[in-house]
């Protein structure tokens, strides 16, 4: 396994400009495929998560060409959904924005699917969406643990009518949901059944589709109406914002450490949830500038903060690493979902703060972080999580040596991480 030592660092300075949103990228890639007109995409983000959205794309039939960086790409859509006179097997490794949604996507299509992935990807629930499809008319088998990928799809479209779904698991069940929605043969109410988990990533669902010319009426986030006879059309152009959870680990070091740390790409008009977390930061003790396309943080003295950061459960982690450099205690509140994400998050956040020298708690869906006098050297652990492995880098603002174990796991959405960190930290 390779393994990554991090000296200990003392500052943080510069500009970082930021890849493009995974949740967008793979939104964007998979409307503009169902969608009338062709696409160009830029900023598109190259990571795994994006290159299995493009390759089951492309194993559906759709035409693309990709620039030589993987960054742009000019895909050409079908008008329809998906039509398949062979099987076709999918490979969607640990990737939740393609699994989730080109689940529901393939159901409203026609032809015989089967979706794999990842041995993590098959302790993943996607019962909630599953349960949605059914009685949409999809036939859904699975074909390992009930409630489980992998999944065959005998897929012979989807009518509309009135549906239910669980919300609290996963917010990208709806997202599925919603974007599948008009490829039905008639209007879908969509109801949410309890709580609704993770809501700014239906922001970002919402403003896709009507990118692509498709509305939905919002009642609350608890009754989604999609009209029938709506069809995706290209907008054309896209230009994919940079991943504001990904914008995080440089805010961070700047609250910790800077000196100043500017981020280009996402800013006070983004469309991500995860922008607020420079807001998280600021209620720390940060100091925060936001313009429309980028957000700046200088250092501050951090306190500890006693947070429900539902909204943003992928930039909330990198809080929980930041905490290790604030006055008193800090507490992450109503993060369940951390335990069906690429690891029992929970579990894993609290263990490798621990060797840091942290003292921890770990609830059921809470962790309460209280910082150590002195960050101790450590090998971090990152089971196949590649926000572990960013959040621990900040550990090395703790005056030790931090060695993050398999450091190579950021390829997930971030390939080239460790070098911009070092960019601003050097
Ligand atoms: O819709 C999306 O793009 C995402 C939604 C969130 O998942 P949950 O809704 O499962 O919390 C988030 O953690 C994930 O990284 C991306
Ligand atoms: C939870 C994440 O990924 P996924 O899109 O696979 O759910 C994540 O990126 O933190």
């Amino acid at each position: 396994m390779d393994t990554l030592t991090l000296q200990p660092l003392a500052h943080a300075n510069g500009e970082v400009q930021i890849p493009g949103s995974k949740s967008l990228s793979n939104r964007i890639l998979l409307l503009a495929a169902l969608a009338q007109g062709t696409t160009r995409i830029t900023n598109l983000l190259d990571s795994d998560d994006v290159r299995h959205m493009l390759n089951a794309l492309q194993a559906l039939g759709v035409h693309y060409t990709l620039a030589d960086d993987r960054r742009s790409c000019e895909l050409e859509g079908l008008g329809r959904t998906f039509t398949c006179n062979e099987a076709v097997e999918l490979f969607l490794g640990n990737a939740g924005t393609a699994m989730r949604p080109l689940c529901a996507a393939l159901c409203a299509s026609t032809g015989e699917f089967t979706l794999t992935g990842e041995p993590r990807m098959y302790e993943r629930p996607i019962a909630d969406l599953v349960d949605a499809l059914l009685p949409l008319g999809a036939d859904i088998d699975y074909l390992g643990e009930p409630g489980y990928p992998p999944m065959r799809i005998q897929a012979n479209g989807l009518h509309g009518g009135e549906v239910s779904i669980k919300g609290n698991i996963s917010s990208q069940f709806l997202t599925a949901l919603l974007m599948a929605a008009p490829l039905a043969s008639s209007d879908l109410t969509i109801n949410v059944d309890g709580e609704l988990v993770s809501k700014p990533y239906i922001d970002i669902t919402l403003h896709t589709m009507a990118l692509f010319g498709v509305e939905v009426e919002n009642h609350n986030y608890q009754r989604f109406v999609v009209r029938a006879g709506q069809v995706y059309r290209s907008p054309g152009e896209v230009m994919v914002e940079g991943d504001a959870s990904s914008a995080s680990y440089f805010l961070a070091a700047a609250a910790i450490a800077g000196g100043t740390v500017r981020v280009y790409g996402v800013g006070a008009d983004s469309v991500q949830g995860d922008k607020a977390f420079a807001e998280v930061l600021g209620k720390m003790g940060a100091n925060v500038s936001y313009g429309p396309t980028w957000i700046e943080v200088t250092r501050g003295e951090l306190n500890g903060v006693d947070l429900d950061l539902n909204a943003i459960p992928d930039a909330a982690m990198t809080i929980a690493t930041t905490a290790l450099f604030a006055k008193g205690p800090t507490a992450i509140r109503n993060v369940y979902n951390w335990r069906v994400k690429e690891t029992d998050r929970l579990s894993a956040m609290a263990t490798e703060l621990r060797k840091v020298g942290a003292d921890v708690v770990e609830g059921e869906d809470f962790i309460e972080i209280t910082p150590p006098a002195q960050v101790q050297s450590a090998a971090i652990d990152t089971y196949d999580d590649h926000r572990m492995a960013m959040c621990f880098s900040l550990a090395a603002f703790g005056g030790a040596p931090i060695t993050i174990n398999d450091p190579g796991c950021t390829r997930k959405t971030f390939p080239e991480y460790f070098k911009l960190f070092a960019h601003i930290t050097r």
